[in-house]
């Protein structure tokens, strides 16, 4: 099974996921469909090799001002931070990586009843690359996507019995911490949270099992590609010891890309391009990226906060107050989430297309 078109065939059509297609092939070179063009390799010149800048926060008190203020100012400059001390305990984040590793090393006939477009559950499917039909190239990345609907009796009852119970408590526990970082960046806008804008900053949260298998060539390939996240906030949970991993673009123009290094316990908090635009760019969604090693695979687990469908995302009049230009059109963030997911994975040109 060499030609482009068997490997699609395989790995999509036929729903076995670039997992299943590293499990039945000793792969010695990467296959073509996975070979991104040289612009989009994140190669060893492009990597700022000083200790990274991305901060680390200790949020062992969220009562203090010291905490929020680095918060924001994290969220104004880099668009991402760390969290440590947040009250987890490290146990509980390793036994979800081990149940996202638990699902995705379910047999193949097991995982593809899961399978987008034909799931077993309405609320959890799994997919492989980012767009498969709209992308040329495809990223080298399995994911099981969950919605969480607390609100709706039964919801988790037809997720994968493997990961279902971790996956609920993740979510219960997640979502205390997204409210308080939420709460903070809004304060610092002059904003309060009352029952719409909840509804806006946290109305709707899914998370992702990502995967990403081991790969003959990596320096050829993408685990995902270029793109900021799209929604409110991300707190992503990344596998410790694993040495390619996520990379955050250094700068808004320049193609130089800082590691953001797995540390354990923490959790990476993202920016998303809600925040950016309702704070009319004080707060910044960045773009990240990530690589995949030789010789094991990795996985990560973000938890993605956002706004409900019908939400309409445009720059929060508190920020406007002083006679302010807004730099973003009003969009209503089901047209945003459909352009978004509409095309390949592609830098931050969901964002700019809605620009001023
Ligand atoms: O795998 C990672 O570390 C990040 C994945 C990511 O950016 C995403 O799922 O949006
Ligand atoms: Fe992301």
């Amino acid at each position: 099974m060499t030609p482009t078109n068997d490997v699609r065939e395989f790995v999509v059509n036929q729903r076995n996921g670039v997992k299943g297609l590293v499990d039945s092939l000793k792969l010695t070179a990467l296959p073509s469909p996975y070979i991104q063009p040289s612009q989009e390799r994140l190669t060893s010149d492009k990597i700022l090799s000083s200790p990274s800048q991305i901060p680390v926060i200790d949020v062992s008190n969220w009562n203090d001002p010291q905490v929020a203020s680095e918060i924001c100012h994290a969220a104004a400059k880099h668009g991402l931070f760390q969290i440590v001390n947040h009250g987890i305990v490290p146990g509980e984040l390793k036994a979800l990586i081990a149940a996202a590793r638990g699902f995705f090393e379910l047999p193949a006939e097991e995982r593809r009843r899961y399978w987008r477009g034909s799931s077993v559950s309405e609320t959890a499917w799994l997919t492989t690359s980012f767009n498969p039909y709209k992308e040329s190239i495809l990223e080298w990345r399995d994911f099981l996507k969950f919605e969480f609907l607390p609100q709706r009796h039964g919801y988790d009852a037809t997720w994968p019995p493997v990961c279902r119970e971790q996956v609920t408590d993740h979510f219960k526990r997640m979502k205390p911490i997204a409210n308080k970082i939420l709460t903070i960046l809004m304060n610092n806008l002059n904003s309060t949270i009352d029952d719409s804008s909840n509804q806006t900053l946290m109305g709707t949260m899914r998370m992702n099992f990502n995967y990403y298998p081991e790969c003959p060539e990596p320096t050829l390939a993408i685990g995902t590609g270029r793109h900021s996240d799209i929604n409110t906030l991300t707190l992503l949970l990344q596998e410790d010891g694993i040495l390619s991993s996520l990379y955050a673009r250094a700068t808004e123009d320049g193609d130089k890309w800082i590691h953001v290094p797995p540390i354990p316990g923490a959790i990476v908090v993202n920016i998303g391009d809600v925040l950016q635009i309702m704070s009319n760019d004080r707060y910044r969604s960045v773009e990240h990226c990530v690589l995949v090693n030789r010789s094991c695979s990795r996985v990560s687990i973000p938890v993605f906060c956002g706004p409900v469908n019908d939400s309409a995302i445009e720059p929060l009049p508190e920020v406007l107050e002083n006679n302010e230009m807004a730099r973003y059109r009003k969009v209503v963030y089901s047209d945003y989430l459909k352009d978004f997911f509409e095309r390949p994975h592609d830098g931050k040109t969901t964002i700019e297309s809605i620009k001023l």
